[in-house]
């Protein structure tokens, strides 16, 4: 039975969006949320009776499992993904080593280029298309695929909306500055940005949080509160519960309904 939004209970199936949502998930650095928090919105959608797609077309820092080599990250989105969409179509570029992405690639002599990365991308939008579908790059904006394009390139070529998250801690009020700069320079739309606790409490973060406010012309998707270890033990109760912090990009949150499955 599906209950509707504010615990009215109703039947109905939620609302479908129009169109699908696509949007690149940047952040302010490496290790400070992306992949919480791009689970964590696909974990949002799932739960309001949308469909999702979490892609991190390339990943370093990749381990053996009975799959073969595989991504903690590209894993966790996968979690996310409503209808389940196959490990290769997430992460079909991985790398063991967990090194800056283009290095990696080039020690195993491949070059990583963004118009192959990018036909991926519109090959599962094409094939597989989600109401929301979120890209996760790796590390910060300018971070190279090659000796000559960075993932922004692949935001840029596919025309995707970003949403910066913004991890939570000294140094990030300048480095989220920055980045949006950056992307708007790059001429892409900003979906939003997500403020996440990196710590269980950092000094004045009220201030922090209000002068990211002030300074940062995008809409805010969202405050997550760091979590504790056995929140984080399983990963997808994890998402699911720092879902209930965030609000969908692009509109989406207002063309659907929470759902709950009983
Ligand atoms: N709000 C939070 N509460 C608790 N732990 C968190 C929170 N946000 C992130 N983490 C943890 O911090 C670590 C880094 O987060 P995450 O993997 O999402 O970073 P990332 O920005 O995607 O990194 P990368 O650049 O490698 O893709 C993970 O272990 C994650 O579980
Ligand atoms: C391995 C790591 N966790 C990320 N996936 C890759 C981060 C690349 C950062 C490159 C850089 O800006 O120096
Ligand atoms: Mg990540």
């Amino acid at each position: 039975m599906k209950t509707a939004d504010s615990s009215s209970r109703d039947t109905a199936l939620p609302a479908r969006a129009e169109h699908g949502i696509a949007a690149f998930v940047t952040g302010t650095d490496t290790e400070i949320g992306k992949t919480f928090i791009a689970s964590a919105l696909l974990a949002r959608a799932r739960l309001r009776g949308l469909t999702t797609l979490g892609l991190k077309p390339v990943a370093s820092d990749c381990f053996e499992n009975h799959d073969g080599l595989v991504n903690a990250d590209a894993l966790s989105l996968q979690a996310q993904c409503e209808p389940e969409a196959d490990y290769e179509s997430i992460n079909p570029w991985r790398f063991a080593p967990a090194i800056a992405p283009h290095i990696a690639a080039r020690q195993v002599g491949v070059n990583l280029e963004v118009a192959k990365i990018a036909a991926h991308v519109r090959g599962q939008q094409t094939s597989a298309p989600r109401d929301l579908l979120l890209v996760e790059g790796a590390g910060g904006w300018r971070v190279p695929l090659n000796d000559d394009e960075d993932f922004s390139d692949l935001a840029i070529e596919l025309g995707l909306p970003v949403i910066l998250v913004v991890g939570l801690r000294l140094g990030c009020i300048n480095h989220a500055r920055l980045t949006l700069e950056a992307i708007e320079r790059d001429g892409l739309e900003i979906a939003g940005y997500v403020i996440n606790h990196l710590e269980a409490d950092i000094e004045v973060s009220e201030d922090n949080m209000a002068t990211l406010s002030r300074t940062l012309r995008a809409p805010c998707l969202g405050v997550v509160p760091w979590m504790c270890d056995e929140d984080l033990s399983n990963t997808r109760h994890a998402a699911e519960r720092a879902a209930s912090y965030l609000q969908l990009p692009c509109g989406l949150e207002s063309r659907s309904v929470h759902v709950v499955q009983e």
